[in-house]
């Protein structure tokens, strides 16, 4: 399986609790993205995941599923690749291999090519991702770099992914991030509104990724933070 994923500088993520309509969905799909992502912490099941992959399934741009728990994790319906999240700050041990060891306890058919893993970062603890696992989001930049260090050099983590779902981080924890990484491909997402805040998180961050706003603001909010980081 291809790994051009490595190359995207803006993935948007659309959740399958969701509902846009079929022409926004286009002015999405071709807005210039590198990529769409299907996730959500709450409320995903198989029925509108499949769903929304039918309605962004036509249209050439990347898919990826990422899943938030052993069900929602597919290998058909035209995507590429399973993105499959461990987080790291968090002392419930579920969240970092439990779901994982039950997923394959439990499965025999898993497309291991098209499986990319994710050591998460959880910084808001407001939101869902936040809430369900109880993460500690109380941390330093030199907290945060250690985490980001021991994912990328330790575990050797294809993807350190600095989550602030809902809210607009703290570009400094992302720069402490990004130092201490080197092999691992930096994802930032969280709270990104305009060309301006895409273009300062992607200074540091290798992809930064675009959720609510495709939701809340238009499609002319999409499009500025595509040529901000293109
Ligand atoms: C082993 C498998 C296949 C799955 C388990 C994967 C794990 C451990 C997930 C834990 C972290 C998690 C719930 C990730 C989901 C991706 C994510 C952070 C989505 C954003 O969620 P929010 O934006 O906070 O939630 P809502 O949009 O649903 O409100
Ligand atoms: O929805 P927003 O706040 O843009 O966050 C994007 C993504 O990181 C959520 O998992
Ligand atoms: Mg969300």
């Amino acid at each position: 399986m291809h790994a051009n994923w490595k190359t995207w500088a803006h993935v948007t993520k659309l959740d399958p609790d969701k509902r846009l309509p079929k022409g926004v969905v286009e002015e999405i799909a071709t807005s210039g993205t590198d990529a769409l992502m299907l996730s959500g912490t709450l409320n995903v099941t198989r029925e509108n995941l499949h769903e929304l992959l039918d309605l962004v399934s036509s249209y050439g741009v990347p898919l990826v599923v990422e899943p938030a728990s052993p069900d929602c994790a597919i290998f058909d319906r035209g995507i590429d690749h399973l993105f499959v999240p461990s987080v790291l700050n968090t002392n419930d041990v579920r969240w970092v291999v439990g779901k994982h060891y039950a997923w394959l306890r439990h499965t025999s058919s898993i497309d291991w090519d098209m499986v990319v893993p994710e050591a998460y970062i959880v910084l808001n603890p407001n939101s869902a991702v936040g809430r369900v696992t109880g993460a500690d989001c109380s941390l330093s930049p030199g907290d945060v770099a250690a985490f980001a260090e021991v994912a990328d050099r330790y575990f050797r983590f294809p993807i350190v992914y600095i989550e602030y779902s809902g809210t607009y981080g703290d570009p400094a924890i992302v720069q402490a991030a990004s130092e201490a990484v080197e092999h691992a491909t930096l994802y930032y997402g969280g709270g990104i509104r305009s060309a301006e805040q895409a273009a300062e998180m992607g200074r540091y961050a290798d992809t930064i990724v675009v959720g609510n706003a495709v939701y809340e603001e238009g499609i002319d909010v999409l499009r500025a933070t595509v040529r901000a980081v293109q």
